[in-house]
């Protein structure tokens, strides 16, 4: 018998890949995943031989450095747990805060948004349950990340509208809208070399990456097919790589977009762009 605490710091040991306190905190999600344990469970008990087979499983997929969200195939975003795969980006916490400041920002009711690069759909799906009775919609490329993000719409029961688009052939469909958001691919190819293993070899590329002699591609093309589907007034949220916040500071200013902001993150990194059309 071992207790559960000295448990969790074995495992964590061998996790090779991550730094002490992280590998314990990915250890305890999965026990408490497989068998409801808690930190305040700290002196409980277990059998080492009698674990089940499916953490010690899901145990080695993440000493591989598979992230846990995919292995467990969920994650924590605004409050919620989303549906995640091996077709979406897992959200992250700075996407949070890109949906945080739109709540706050816009509490009118009945506003209409669109969400360009929907992934698992976590930033319409939270708009849609945070804001004040707003009709929103999202759209991706891909439709491995739409059949989740509408799974993730049903069961939260929104009735957020997905769409199939390429965003850089195509036109985007809905118009009069109040508010553009996107968090679309951000990292220049040669950024990979930085990047961890457990990003590289487990999250989508699509979602990730912009040739390195174009990193602004996406910006340059949202914010100009934006100024075809956005009412005057209405307003463009971007997430940003926090290289080039002025670049996509200027690249508004250029196109005609007013008060723009560049706004820093929890890290003080810059991490949003926003501006109105007219
Ligand atoms: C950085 S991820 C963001 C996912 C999600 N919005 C989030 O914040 O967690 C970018 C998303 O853009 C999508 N994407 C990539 N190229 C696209 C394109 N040409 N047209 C539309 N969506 C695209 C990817 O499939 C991916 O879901």
């Amino acid at each position: 018998m071992i207790n559960y605490n000295s448990l969790v710091k074995k495992w964590a040991q061998s996790l090779e890949l991550y730094d002490f306190s992280e590998a314990q905190n990915l250890v305890e999600w999965l026990f408490e995943h497989h068998l409801g344990l808690r930190r305040v469970d700290m002196m409980h008990f277990l059998e080492e031989k009698d674990l089940p087979q499916a953490l010690l499983s899901d145990f080695e997929r993440l000493k591989k450095g598979e992230p846990i969200q995919q292995i467990l195939e969920k994650a924590p975003f605004y409050g919620r747990e989303f549906k995640v795969s091996r077709d979406t980006l897992i959200p992250r916490n700075e996407t949070e805060e890109l949906v945080h400041l739109i709540i706050k920002e816009n509490p009118q009711p009945h506003l209409r948004i669109l969400d360009i690069g929907t992934g698992t759909g976590c930033i319409p799906i939270s708009l849609a349950l945070e804001m004040n009775s707003a009709e929103v919609y999202g759209l991706d490329i891909s439709e491995g990340a739409l059949q989740i993000a509408r799974e993730n719409a049903k069961e939260f029961k929104t009735d957020v509208k997905f769409y199939q688009i390429d965003i850089l052939k195509e036109e985007i469909s809905v118009n009069e809208l109040d508010i553009l958001v996107s968090n679309p691919p951000y990292i220049p190819e040669k950024g990979k070399a930085l990047m961890h293993k457990n990003v590289l070899d487990f999250e989508p590329e699509l979602a990730l990456f912009v040739p390195d002699e174009d990193p602004l591609l996406f910006y340059r093309v949202i914010a100009e097919k934006a100024k075809k589907c956005l009412k005057k007034g209405g307003k463009l949220y971007f997430e940003i790589h926090e290289d080039y916040g002025q670049e996509v500071l200027n690249l508004l200013k250029k196109q005609g977009y007013s008060k723009i902001e560049l706004i820093q993150d929890l890290n003080d990194k810059d991490r949003i762009v926003k501006g109105i059309l007219g």
